[in-house]
């Protein structure tokens, strides 16, 4: 084992970084890397934004070009310090991302990208045609950036806060996807299967933190904007334009855009192949022309063909033969106890369903079911195929919203309200089709299920203030693996698990937001003979501790066995309920059944 660990090799290369203008290296190699600081600075934005949360941004170039107008305007023509400059260019850049984010990212698909590009190319022609702010010329004489008496008026000092700015960035947005928003913000790439029902389900506004991640990716954008306007010493609308927005989204997927690495090699890759480029195409090909984004195009293509999430995790794969292996962070077991919710007593009313309803169009999905579950209640909910079980889960669980009837959770009405809030009321559940963070370890993806039990937010997160919560919640995490016997693959990525073991970490993950009712959608679905062993041994181990439980399942042997009680329904209706034996005798759902097989 390699006695050199991973947080030293970083803090030696940010070492060597910050003391590269120290040492006798020509200027033209300072430009070079202020050049992909200031572009990395937006990158990581478009990382945290598009590779982790899939939200796709033609636009960030614009972000920087209102950091680097406020403080343009504000220095040049109000005679203000670029201080003042850089708090205005934030503060402006959070109120539109605020507005722009609230207007477009409630849309899905395409309308966001679009959104971007017209965003883009709207600041871009106004500040080329404000008289104010110098129209297409620009402005000139901005001050160079001080602190105290020091100036950074050379290259090679302004070069110290560039890169002190993207290496703050860089361990903030690291910190951040380490967190509990982070968590969040890593489940909703919809590109990866990821989306907004299962965080919801966890008691997370999905919108808010789609927010947060588009304000935050524009602040960098801004910082990096502002920065250039002082090295540059001048502003012009033409770094602002669309072209940059397209080429930053360029660097993010060339260098790997889901990963804080890939926006440094993304950034310093085009910027140096294109200087490169610019000299030797025109002298192979002759004449002058952009031939440089000919090859650009033909490169992307490559590599999202070859290597498609991007250079840089192929590169890490390759170093890490020589790099010392990541090690799993620890779990401090000893870390006290999260919260727990007061639990009903056993037999105390816990679900009350009410003639609920649900109509797609002219079908009656779900035909005025009703039913009840008191704590400490094993119920099945079975049917033949189409009969509205998936329905009626969905019904309750605030998925879906009913047409009539009503749902008390715990003598709250909880009908009419999101699963967001459901889950807040104490209703945890799991899914037909697995809803994991495959790129994420186990042991994140059942914290996730502590959402709702922890408090620290983006900023708290990004500083590391959430240190003794974090830890709270890892523990409980691996409290939960325990319990449902997956501890040792805690460590391990949960796209790596089969079938079986993910369900099961799905049913941790409720587990650990402490719930009064687990609602199991299919769990036994698709597993072999074994894993529905060691699934059944799990619930009925929960069941022997108390937890409440509404099951939906096909397996009816799975659900003979386990359940106290069982509610079938057949096409929307309610057909009988009863314990198992009763049901297994009954000729109407025998019938029900055989009918559905014939
Ligand atoms: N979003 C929807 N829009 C229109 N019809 C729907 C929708 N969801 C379900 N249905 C219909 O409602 C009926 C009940 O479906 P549901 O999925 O609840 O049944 P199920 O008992 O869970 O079936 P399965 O066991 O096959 O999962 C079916 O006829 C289905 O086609």
């Amino acid at each position: 084992m390699s006695v050199i660990k991973r947080p030293a090799v970083a803090a030696v290369a940010t070492a060597l970084i910050l003391l590269f203008p120290f040492a006798p290296v020509p200027d033209f190699w300072i430009t070079q890397l202020n050049y992909i600081g200031l572009f990395s600075l937006v990158v990581l934005g478009l990382v945290l934004l598009t590779g982790v949360g899939g939200l796709t941004s033609f636009g960030q170039a614009a972000f920087a070009g209102v950091g680097a107008y406020a403080t343009g305007y504000l220095t040049t023509v109000m005679g203000l310090s670029p201080w003042l400059g850089l708090a205005a260019g934030l503060a402006i850049t959070l109120v539109l991302a605020l507005v722009i984010g609230a207007l477009t990212l409630r849309m899905s698909g395409h309308y966001l990208p679009l959104a971007t590009i017209c965003w883009c190319l709207a600041l871009y022609y106004l500040v080329g045609n404000l008289e104010s702010l110098g129209k297409y010329d620009g402005l000139l004489g901005l001050p160079a950036l001080t602190l105290g008496d020091f100036s950074f008026q050379s290259e090679r000092r302004i070069y110290l806060l560039i890169w002190l700015a993207a290496l703050l960035a860089a361990l903030a947005v690291t910190r951040l996807l380490d967190s509990r928003p982070g968590r969040i913000m890593r489940a909703l790439n919809t590109n990866r299967g990821g989306g907004s029902t299962m965080p919801e389900a966890m008691g997370a506004s999905t919108f808010r933190h789609k927010l947060v991640m588009f304000v935050i990716a524009a602040l960098l954008a801004a910082v990096s904007g502002w920065l250039y306007a002082h090295m540059q010493r001048s502003v012009n609308p033409s770094p602002f334009g669309i072209k940059f927005g397209i080429e930053y989204l360029f660097m993010a997927v060339l260098g790997g855009i889901g990963t804080v690495g890939g926006a440094f090699a993304g950034a310093a890759l085009v910027k140096l192949a294109e200087d490169q480029l610019k000299v030797w195409l025109p002298v192979l090909f002759g004449g002058s022309g952009n031939y440089e984004i000919i090859v650009f195009g033909v490169v992307l293509v490559l590599v999202l063909r070859f290597a498609p999430d991007g250079l840089w995790p192929l590169a890490s794969r390759i170093l890490s033969r020589w790099l010392p292996a990541r090690a799993a962070r620890s779990v401090d077991e000893a870390a006290p106890p999260l919260a727990s919710r007061e639990h009903p007593q056993p037999g105390a009313p816990l679900l009350a369903v009410r003639t609920i309803r649900k109509a797609f169009g002219g079908l009656i999905a779900v035909n005025d079911i009703s039913f009840e579950i008191r704590a400490g209640d094993i119920v099945g909910l079975i049917g033949p195929n189409g009969a509205g079980k998936s329905t009626t889960f969905n019904l309750v669980s605030g998925v879906l919203p009913l047409t009539s009837g009503e749902v008390e959770l715990l003598g709250q009405r909880v009908d009419g309200r999101g699963s967001r809030e459901i889950a807040r009321a104490g209703l945890s559940r799991t899914f037909q089709h697995v809803k994991l963070v495959p790129e994420m370890t186990v042991l994140d993806n059942v914290a996730l299920g502590t959402y709702l039990r922890t408090r620290s937010g983006t900023v708290r997160a990004m500083l590391r203030l959430d240190k003794a919560e974090e830890a709270q919640a890892r523990a409980e995490a691996l409290r939960q693996l325990r319990r449902i016997g997956l501890a040792e693959q805690a460590h391990e990525l949960a796209g790596n698990l089969a079938l079986g073991p993910q369900r099961l970490v799905e049913i941790a993950r409720a587990l650990a937001s402490d719930p009064s009712l687990l609602l199991l959608d299919e769990p036994a679905a698709g597993l072999r003979h074994k894993e529905k062993q060691a699934l059944a041994e799990v619930l009925r181990q929960l069941k022997a501790e108390g937890l409440s439980l509404l099951l939906v399942e096909h397996d009816m042997d799975f659900v003979m066995k386990l359940t106290d009680r069982i509610v079938v329904m057949e096409f929307g209706r309610h057909l009988m309920e009863g314990t198992p034996a009763e049901v297994q005798a009954s000729p109407a759902v025998r019938a029900a059944y055989l009918g559905a097989e014939a």
